[in-house]
């Protein structure tokens, strides 16, 4: 009898019979020799983020609204990342409010809301992390040519 994932169907025009994958749709004459697969999701087409960005001496613009010339080390942004994560998850703060505060990118203004943004838009490692969350994931830190961020994927 047949693979999983096919079904047998007759040609009304030819009187033939063909064979329909049940997960993509396509149908084919040849008898399948193997079960059809179902498709992966490939997940959402966009995604909504905020970030925090904390930017250091080795960043590729070692400079930002808060700061004209950064100088910190990538192990200091790494630590000071760490903390913020910290006080997010215990509750002390919101995301937003440290965003706000201390993000070295522009989107700080927006509680560090970047918009909505499909593939190809943002750094490969960023956009890994960020089509990797759940709605309302909060990231680990996450190293970009920007400088540390942590991502909190909102839509
Ligand atoms: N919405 C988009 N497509 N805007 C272009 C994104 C370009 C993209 N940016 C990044 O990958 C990182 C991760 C997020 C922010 C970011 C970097 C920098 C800060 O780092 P720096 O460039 O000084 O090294 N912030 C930005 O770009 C901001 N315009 C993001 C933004 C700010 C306000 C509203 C919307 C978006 C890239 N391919 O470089």
């Amino acid at each position: 009898n047949l693979p999983a994932g096919w079904e047998k169907r007759l040609s009304r025009s030819t009187g033939q019979h063909y064979y329909l994958n049940i997960y993509t749709k396509e149908s084919q004459w040849d008898v399948p020799d193997k079960p059809a697969e179902p498709v992966q999701s490939s997940g959402p087409e966009q995604v909504q983020c905020s970030h925090l960005l904390v930017k250091h001496k080795d960043s590729r613009r070692p400079s930002s609204w808060r700061e004209e010339n950064i100088t910190r080390t990538k192990e200091e942004a790494l630590e000071m990342v760490k903390a913020y994560r910290e006080q997010i998850v215990q509750g002390k703060a919101s995301f937003a409010e440290l965003a706000s505060k201390y993000s070295d990118c522009s989107s700080a203004k927006r509680g560090g809301d970047l918009g909505p943004f499909g593939k190809g838009a943002m750094q490969k490692p960023f956009e890994e992390a960020a089509f990797g969350l759940k709605v309302g994931e909060l990231s680990d830190p996450i190293f970009t040519d920007s400088g540390v961020h942590i991502i909190l994927r909102t839509v």
